[in-house]
């Protein structure tokens, strides 16, 4: 094929006047005809006085919106840079299994056998491979440069940064364990030189010294001066923690005690000054002060401090008791482990200016929703809720559960219990919610600080235990039929399944709580959460969806979005959560 020998003369055509007729640079065939490709440039872009001028002052510039324009806005998280996480990333995929750790075998044992006995194929997360041989390890190179120039050992500190679910509690718990069992050998073969020497200045002076030594009343050297010690925002949290603790202590053998207002002042008083002592004590920071205030000895001995979900133990409230316990067990302390699954922007300058040295085991997806928590959004002013939240709420529920009954038609022996979680901002509101949802025959309870204590485990025992298939429910209305969805309409339009009052929805329980729920309590078994309220930050919406989809789970957020409530926020939350991306 050839092109014809016209291409790219210029036109031979000529004006009234004799000049040649110039093309036409800005018609469809203005291309045609030319020997190079001339590619119009970019049109030029208006400067912001332009527009202002041809609009008469009426068109404001448009910006191009910078992504997470509104999450920016609240400034919440301290941001953790691309390189760090990718070298990160780098580091822990060198690490493939627990045996790879130079933990005391006895520990190393206790995994498997105690903490997650009946799992198989057990590999350390992210956060265990990152944290474990670094605790384990020797200090930080600055603290090594400070011990040797003051020639006394100085504290190691760290924070754990990692996200919800991800087995932080192992990953500090292991590395304290085994420092723990190490010190004791140390202090056997210490007290053991000791009375020998003792023994033996004796029998120099004292002819006597075949004579039994009198039997001695003095209690347990540990007794009321524990070595570890793990602080813990809620009751929840101390029991879940210490049920874990206690269930290593079988292998590892240690004793450990923990405390909190759940427990009468007898009690806590037993469990301290136990006769045969105490190694390891988990509580939370109000308690522990106020007793150090009365008994300050408590404090004296404490070699590893750790503050879990440091992110609320050093915020207002907590602070002032959290500073208290780290100053009065500072003289003592070897390592101080800080673990969070968020770094607020307050807690990144609190520690930049209290703990300057301290050093960050942050993994490579902190701040990132994991994108097996989907996120729906159900826009509540629009048709058949018209604005009523609480009806939709309902609504959303109801649809879960009909999703469990459907799976399972006619059988409820069968089919799973569905747990879900419902997020309020205001401790007012869950009783308030909980009612209406019971009132449209939800098996739901309200949860908040105002709940008794021992109400308060027992109705959490309900979401952190995973029942394999679970016992029956009875169906009140079994034989009605199913009608409506049996899936979550996002920003749905669909007609309400709510049904007429006295139905009972089976095998679904409901939880209606605050933040109180939302802090490390390991609610594996929960598969949704409902977020009644858009969260205050992404902090917050960090916290709540993260007792969803826990340890490689899927899971399933729901958003319930009003008139007042930020659409923006919950916009590039589901955005970032969709590309996998950290929140701001
Ligand atoms: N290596 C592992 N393999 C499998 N499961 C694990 C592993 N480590 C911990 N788990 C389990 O993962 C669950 C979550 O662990 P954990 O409560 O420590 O999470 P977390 O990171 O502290 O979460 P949060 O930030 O919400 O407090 C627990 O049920 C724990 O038994």
């Amino acid at each position: 094929m050839s092109l014809s020998p016209k291409v790219s003369r210029p036109p031979t055509r000529t004006t009234p006047s004799g000049q040649p007729v110039r093309r036409r640079t800005n018609s469809p065939f203005a291309g045609m005809n030319q020997g190079s490709a001339d590619i119009r440039r970019e049109p030029h872009a208006r400067s912001e006085a332009e527009v202002r001028r041809s609009s008469g002052g009426r068109e404001r510039p448009k910006k191009a919106r910078e992504p997470f324009h509104a999450l920016k806005m609240q400034k919440a998280l301290s941001a953790v840079s691309y390189g760090q996480r990718a070298s990160i990333k780098a580091k822990i995929s060198e690490t493939e299994s627990f045996d790879e750790f130079p933990l005391l075998p006895m520990v190393k044992e206790s995994i498997a056998t105690q903490a997650l006995s009946g799992m198989v194929d057990l590999v350390p997360t992210p956060i265990q491979r990152l944290a474990i041989p670094i605790l384990l390890g020797n200090e930080t190179r600055a603290a090594r440069r400070r011990s040797a120039a003051s020639g006394k050992k100085e504290m190691e500190q760290f924070l754990l940064a990692a996200e919800t679910g991800s087995g932080k509690t192992l990953a500090y718990l292991l590395p304290v364990l085994d420092a723990i069992k190490r010190a004791e050998v140390i202090d056997v073969e210490l007290e053991a030189q000791k009375k020998i020497r003792e023994e033996e200045e004796r029998k120099k002076v004292n002819f006597h010294a075949l004579e039994p030594p009198p039997l001695s009343n003095a209690p347990h050297p540990t007794t009321g001066r524990p070595r570890a010690i793990i602080l813990v925002p809620t009751s929840e949290l101390v029991t879940q923690v210490g049920n874990l603790t206690k269930l290593l202590s079988h292998t590892v053998k240690f004793r450990s005690g923990l405390i909190s207002s759940a427990y009468s002042g007898k009690v806590i008083r037993n469990r301290l000054f136990a006769p045969t002592g105490i190694d390891v004590l988990i509580s939370t920071p109000h308690l522990l002060a106020s007793i150090s205030e009365s008994d300050p000895n408590i404090l004296s001995r404490v070699s590893h401090l750790v503050i879990d979900e440091a992110d609320s133990l050093l915020d207002r409230s907590f602070a002032p008791s959290t500073s208290t316990v780290i100053d009065k067990s500072t003289p003592s302390l070897q390592q101080l482990i800080l673990c969070s699954a968020t770094i607020p922007r307050s807690l990144d300058s609190y520690l930049r200016q209290r703990f300057p040295d301290m050093r960050r085991l942050v993994t490579p997806n902190l701040h990132a929703i994991p994108r097996r928590v989907q996120l729906g959004v159900v826009d509540v002013e629009k048709e058949p809720y018209r604005g009523n939240k609480i009806l939709a709420c309902a609504d959303t529920i109801w649809s879960i559960g009909k999703a469990a009954a459907e799976h399972a038609p006619g059988d409820t022996e069968r089919a799973d219990i569905k747990r879900i979680l419902v997020f309020v901002n205001e401790r007012e509101k869950t009783q308030e919610v909980a009612e209406y949802l019971t009132s449209k025959g939800i098996d739901a309870v309200a949860l908040n600080r105002d709940t008794p204590e021992q109400r308060q485990s027992e109705t959490l025992g309900g979401f952190t235990t995973i029942t394999p298939k679970t016992a029956p429910e009875t169906a009140k209305d079994a034989s009605a039929p199913r009608s409506g969805p049996n899936y979550i309409a996002f920003n749905h339009t669909a007609s309400p399944v709510t049904p007429p009052p006295r139905r009972h929805l089976p095998n679904t329980k409901v939880l209606v709580t605050t933040d109180l729920g939302s802090r490390g309590i390991d609610t594996l078994a929960v598969r949704h959460v409902i977020l009644y309220d858009v969260p205050h930050s992404t902090i917050d919406f960090i916290h709540r969806l993260g007792r969803t989809g826990r340890m490689g789970r899927r899971g399933r957020g729901i958003v319930l979005v009003g008139k007042n409530d930020r659409r923006d926020v919950v916009r590039e939350v589901k955005e970032g959560m969709f590309k996998g991306q950290a929140l701001i």
